[in-house]
Order: C-alpha cells, then structure tokens, then sequence
C-alpha cells in the first residue's frame, strides 16, 4: 500500500518522540537564530543581601503588563491583569510589606509560569502557549524584594527577534511562509528541532542547588540564577535515553530526581533516575502501556518510599494531532474512554512493575503525594495515591484558552474537581479504586494547583494547600487547605483576586506537619499584584508584600533557602 503524506509524517513524530529507552537523543538545538540584546543583568545577590537593598530598577510608569491588540473573542481592558502579558522584560526592587513576615522565613520564593501571551500583533491561544516569565520574592528579617524576568530560551529569542512564533509552542505552530519551509518544518518536526524549549511550567531546586525551569519537551530544561533571574544554560542529560518529551514535573530531593519518558513507538513509560550533582539519567524500568494506540498524557506523576506509581491515563498523546497546524479540541492529545485506564507500580529499586491495575476513567494534570498502606505486620497491602482529577472531563483543557479566562460573565463554568484518592492494591488483584478523599463542596468543586510539607513526600501525609473555587467562577479562585484525616478544607478568598499555586514553606525545626507557611502570587481585582504569606496552621493572612504593578497568573514554584 503506497503511504500517504500524512501516514509517513505520522510515522516520523512517531519516531522523533520516542526513542525513550535506548536511542541516543536528538536534542537539536536552533541555529541560526541571531542573538538579541537583552538588558545586562543585575548585580547578582544584590537583592537578597541584609540590610534590604533600595529599589534597584524603579517601578515603571506606566504598567509593565498589557493589553493585547488583536485578541478572539472580548479581550477588553477590564479583564483581569492575570492573563495579561508582561510587557517589560525585568523588574526588581524592595516591596512594600503590610503584616509581618515570619523572621524566620529566610530565602527566595521562585515561580515560573507563562507571562508573556503575544508576539508582535499576534495573541495566542492558550495559558499554557505563554512564554516563561520568573517572579522572585526574597524575604530577609521581615523585608520582601521582587523581581520578574522572561526566561531566554530560544523559542523567546527567536520570537523577539522575528516577530513571530518559531518553534511548535503547546497549542501553537510556526506559520509556513511557503511549501518549501512547510517541508523544511516537518522534517524539524521529525528530529525534534522544531519543539519549543520554552521551560514556562515548573521551576525546581535539584540536590546540588542547581535550579531548573521545565517544561514537557526535553529540550526546555533550562538553568536559572535564583539571584538575578539570569537563564544560565540548558540543562543537557548527559545519557543515552533519548526522548523528546517528558513529564513536566519530574520527583525532586535533595538527593535523586525520577522522571517518567513517554514512549510514542512502542507505547509505554521509561521510569529514569538521576543522582544530585549528575546530569546522567538512568534507566530504572519499564511500563508497557496496556490500552491505546499511544501513552497517556504524563504531566505528573508520584511516589512513595519505595515505589514509582505510572499513571496511563485515557487522554493520550496523539502523532496525528501533533502534526496539525491548526490545533484540536484536545490539543495534542486525544481522549480514549475505550482503551481502559490504568495505574502501574514499579519497585524503585529493582525496576520490576508489581502491580498494574484498571481504575475508573480519570483526568488529572497534577498528583499530590503518594505512600503505601500497610497491615498490622508492617507489609505493603496497597499504594494510595492523590491527584487533583477533572471528573474524567476533559474539557478543562478548553477551559484554560485565554479567551476564555478573558471573558468571565459572572456565569459559573469552570467545570467540577476534587480530591481524586486512587487505592491500588498489591496483592495481584486486577482492580483498583478511585474516590473523593473529601467532599468537593468543602473546596467549592474546584482543585488544582497542589503542594504538600516535602518532609511528607512518598509518606503519609495529612495536609494539602491547593487552589480551589469560590463560585461562580471561570478559574480557581480561591487558596485552600485540605485536611485529609479530618476531610475538610479551610478557604482564603479574596473577590476577583486569581491565587496561584500556595507553595508551602516549612518553619525550620518545625515539628508539626503544617508548621510553616503557605506563599502564593495574587493578581488582583484591581490590576495590582502580592506575594501572599498565609500561616499554614490557621490558613490566615500574616502578610503580603506588594508588586508596585500587576502580575500575571503564574503555574509552579519552588523554594530556595537562603543557607544552601
Ligand atoms: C504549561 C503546561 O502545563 C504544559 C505545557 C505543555 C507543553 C508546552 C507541551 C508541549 C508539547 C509539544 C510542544 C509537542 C509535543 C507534545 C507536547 C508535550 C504536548
Ligand atoms: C491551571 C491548571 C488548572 C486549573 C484548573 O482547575 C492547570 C495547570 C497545569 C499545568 O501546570
Ligand atoms: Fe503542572
């Protein structure tokens, strides 16, 4: 049978995004692209240093978020500063605190998410299409300074430079000029070159104190300078792995660092480990997926002490859908009820998948923790394993178009989410559970954005701090903290603010596994934006320290102490 276009195209993404396993990779980086000058960097430390440095960069003007131009749908001046690009491309300076921040609380609080919407008179689509903007707020004896940065990958290099999008973005794709550069771009689609490195998802602090913004290509780890906000470097695994996509939020301690690699050819996960210090990941095992034509989409995943759990979810990648230049209903992805979902547990230490069951439909982009139950004789009986799971409704992915967060009406659309408790049990049975932990109307149906004590990572734990909805709504708008024993939540809401991710920050020494605090970015009703301090305990308010403008909304964070 001769092979139409489509079909050998279909065949190279196959190809190009798999080699998970073996393969050396193919990493290409952009060439060609001319380098654009950026501001010079500022002194590095400067703004973390005792006694509270002054305002390094004054506050601009006029606001450095605006407006976009040509927008879909009614993208006014009043929609909220949260899914407004950032225009200028740094800030820094010291911001004014009204409370009192813990002395304790030593360190920088880093956020990476995607702030910049717009290249030239073009508005993208989607939240996740941005490109990275880091926000930094250092605390020192009770002083707060700022700062905002664009990471400088290349697909926000090329896209300055060029006024418009060059590399294959989350829902968008560079616009062939001519058939020539259409052919040019699908044979960069085959060795990967032509995936975006736009790292606008996840920042992370590895055990050597190197810090890494993510996102899902391979391609888009790059390392940040906490201080300056300064893009340093790319991130190069130095293995044979291979690979252009992974999970955006790989597992993080001070000492390893697992990642899940999507196999697009021969549909399954490899699960890699990576020692602090080392940018060498090494195979540990492999899940065989055990329904549909590719794997299921891996944005995250969990563990326990001992176990990684590998999620094989219904939405899964789709090479078809890849390929397209105008984006579908699902992105890059497509919804597959029939082929089953499924939970596999793979032994950390010898690789081995010990239990591999079928659970309800589920969609989920985030898992909160994970650890195994035992009996009275101290054996693993089964993994419980936590997620912020969508009701198996995929349409939260439409839900985060801009346009659609541009346009709230007052109507209540965002669509219902819990608390979503898998128990896989690892006594050979073939089937697994899936339950609310709480009650959702405890966080008013609304859950995602999750963090937890990292003392309690992979063990049990009690405690969530997430963002939840006070409705209507067309966003999680609320921070909330989920008691897990007790199965209720507390809520912290403020009318027409947009919280992002409560990050949650341990006292030192502390004891208690809510002793600390709960940090979150709010862009504000009134188009200002704070760092948010609330006391992780009583889930109230101990301060916020505020950006002399607006910031966009902003997806992960990490933690930086000051003494490492
Ligand atoms: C911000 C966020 O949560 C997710 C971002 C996801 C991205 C950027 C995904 C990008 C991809 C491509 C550019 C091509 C390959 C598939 C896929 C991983 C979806
Ligand atoms: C912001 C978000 C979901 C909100 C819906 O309730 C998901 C972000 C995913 C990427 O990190
Ligand atoms: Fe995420």
């Amino acid at each position: 049978m001769a092979m139409s276009p489509t079909m050998s195209s279909s065949l190279c993404t196959f190809a190009a995004l798999a080699g998970a396993g073996g393969r050396p990779g193919r990493q290409a980086s952009q060439k060609g692209s001319k380098k654009r000058a950026v501001a010079q960097p500022l002194a590095a430390g400067a703004v973390t240093e005792a006694p509270p440095p002054a305002v390094i960069a004054p506050a601009p003007a006029r606001p450095v978020v605006s407006t976009p131009r040509r927008r879909e749908g009614n993208a006014g001046t009043d929609q909220l500063v949260a899914w407004k690009s950032v225009r200028q491309e740094r800030w820094e300076g010291v911001l004014e605190v009204e409370g009192e921040l813990p002395l304790w609380l030593d360190g920088t609080y880093l956020r990476n998410g995607p702030g910049l919407w717009d290249v030239g008179d073009y508005g993208f689509r989607h939240l996740f299409d941005g490109y990275a903007t880091l926000v930094r707020v250092s605390f020192r004896d009770g002083h707060a300074v700022g700062a905002h940065r664009q990471i400088e990958s290349e697909a926000y290099k090329a896209a300055q430079e060029h006024g418009k999008v060059c590399y294959r973005e989350f829902s968008e794709v560079p616009k062939p000029d001519s058939f020539v550069s259409f052919v040019g771009q699908m044979a960069s689609l085959f060795s990967g070159s032509s995936l975006t490195d736009n790292a606008n998802t996840g920042v992370v602090r590895l055990g050597d104190g190197r810090v890494v913004c993510l996102t899902e290509t391979i391609k888009g780890s790059i390392v940040v300078d906490p201080d300056t906000l300064d893009t340093v470097s790319k991130f190069e695994y130095e293995d044979k792995l291979g690979g252009l996509i992974h999970s955006a939020h790989p597992i993080v301690t001070d000492t390893e660092f697992w990642t899940l690699i999507p196999d697009l050819i021969r549909p399954g996960y490899v699960v890699a480990r990576m020692d602090a210090g080392s940018n060498e990941r090494k195979f540990v095992g492999r899940v065989d997926c055990r329904g549909g034509p590719a794997p299921g989409w891996v944005h995250s995943f969990p563990v326990t002490d001992n176990y990684v759990v590998v999620p094989e979810m219904p939405l899964r990648y789709c090479a078809g859908n890849l390929l397209r230049a105008e984006p579908t209903p699902l992105y890059k992805f497509q919804w597959h009820p029939e082929s089953g979902s499924y939970m596999h547990v793979m032994c950390k230490a010898s690789g081995k998948v010990v239990a591999s069951v079928e659970v309800p439909p589920f969609v989920t982009f985030h898992y909160i923790n994970a650890y195994e139950e035992k009996d009275e004789e101290g054996r693993v009986t089964a993994i419980i394993a936590d997620c912020c799971e969508h009701n198996a409704d995929t349409s939260i992915l439409d839900k985060l178009r801009l346009n659609n967060l541009r346009s709230f009406t007052g109507e209540d659309v965002l669509t219902d989410a819990r608390v979503g408790r898998f128990r896989i049990p690892l006594d050979g049975s073939p089937i697994g559970e899936l339950e609310a932990a709480l009650d959702p109307e405890e966080h008013g149906r609304g859950m995602d954005m999750c963090s937890i004590n990292p003392a309690h990572l992979g063990k049990e734990y009690r405690y969530a701090y997430a963002c939840g909805a006070e409705r209507p709504c067309n966003f999680p708008n609320t921070l909330t903290k989920i008691d897990l024993v007790e199965k209720t939540a507390k809520n912290w809401y403020e009318e027409g603010a947009v919280p992002s991710e409560p990050y949650f920050v341990p006292r030192p020494g502390a004891v208690d596994e809510d002793d600390g605090v709960a940090i979150s970015m709010v862009s504000a009703k009134d188009g200002s934006g704070y760092a948010l301090v609330l006391d992780a305990k009583t889930f109230e308010e101990v301060a916020r320290a505020k950006f002399p403008y607006g910031l966009p909304y902003g997806l992960h964070c990490c933690w930086v102490p000051r003494d490492k």
